[in-house]
């Protein structure tokens, strides 16, 4: 009895020990890998997920001979948000514009590389570029209702696009457009209403639901939150932890905090580089690359 007894103690004992060392090697953090030095270009982390939504490989973007964005490989994942930080001019806008050809625009802009969504390069001058922004949709920095009604704001897209069957389905996509987007309770009686006539806030959720009206499987928010109150900041960021359940998301912000908050990935952008790309709390707390540690320490930018 006595010999169990001990034997039990001692497997005891000895369990306890194995746990402390297990623990120890859980919590403590394994010695890191030398930091990247500030002159590597070669992006670290993270940069590819299992079956992305959206794949870039190799992007470049132009502005006559000024080369702004630096050979850039990313995947953007399913379900995921993704935000890029990095000091003002290092080329963040610039990318995210290559996602739904927003550079088309720019008659001095030439973007290289590929973009593959579904197999297919929609970096090619062949892709039409009318479907591809339903498929991306796009919320900018400064709220940009249409001046029509708050119903027209939204209907005008799936209109255009041939997405609803009839009136009846029309408003449907309406009313779950602005649904989604956490705007119905405040606007379900006024419908008729110019969209200009909200807040500042309301409207940027107006242009969200405005995108979200044409069933997008992307959403690129450049800035979304930059021209709002704090209050409609925490808004706007609960209401993109909700979204990213049915889309992904692609935002680009000026704020550490805001990526901090709402990003399951961060990518850290540098002088038209992507230096650094890893899980938001990684990135945060233990960067890979110096211009990483630089930047979220304040030193840089
Ligand atoms: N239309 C343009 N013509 C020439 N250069 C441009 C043009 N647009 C952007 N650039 C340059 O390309 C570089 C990247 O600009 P971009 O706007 O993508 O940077 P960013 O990181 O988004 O900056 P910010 O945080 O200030 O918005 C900058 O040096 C910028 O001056």
């Amino acid at each position: 009895m006595s010999f169990v007894f001990d034997r039990q103690w001692g497997d005891h004992n000895e369990r306890r020990k194995q746990e402390r060392r297990n623990h120890t090697k859980k919590t403590v953090e394994p010695i890191a890998a030398a930091i990247v030095p500030r002159e590597e270009r070669k992006t670290v982390g993270v940069v590819f997920v299992d079956d992305p939504r959206i794949k870039c490989c190799g992007v470049n973007v132009y502005y006559d001979d000024k080369h702004a964005v630096k050979n850039v490989t990313l995947d953007i994942g399913r379900h995921e948000i993704v935000a890029m930080i990095g000091p003002s001019g290092c080329g963040k806008s610039s990318f995210l514009r290559c996602l739904n050809r927003m550079n088309d625009s720019i008659d001095n802009c030439r973007v290289t590389g590929q973009i593959v969504m579904d197999e297919q390069n929609i970096n090619e001058t062949s892709i039409d570029v009318v479907p591809l922004r339903a498929r991306v949709g796009m919320v900018f920095q400064k709220p940009n209702p249409f001046p029509k009604s708050i119903y027209e704001n939204i209907a005008f897209g799936p209109r255009i696009h041939g997405l609803a069957k009839d009136k009846t389905d029309l408003q449907e996509i309406v009313v779950s457009s602005l649904q989604k987007a956490g705007l119905w309770s405040e606007v379900r009686d006024r419908l008729d209403q110019p969209g200009t006539n909200l807040s500042g806030g309301q409207q940027q959720r107006l242009c969200i639901a405005r995108a979200i009206a044409i069933n997008p499987e992307v959403i690129l928010m450049d800035e979304p939150c930059s021209a709002l109150d704090p209050i409609a900041t925490a808004v706007i960021e609960n209401l993109m932890n909700e979204l990213c359940a049915d889309y992904s998301i692609v935002i680009v912000t000026h704020s550490m905090q805001q990526a901090a908050r709402v990003s399951h990935r961060t990518a850290y952008f540098h002088l038209g580089d992507l230096i650094e790309v890893g899980k938001t709390e990684q990135l945060f707390t233990r960067p890979l690359h110096q211009l990483t540690e630089d930047y979220i320490t304040g030193r840089f930018g």
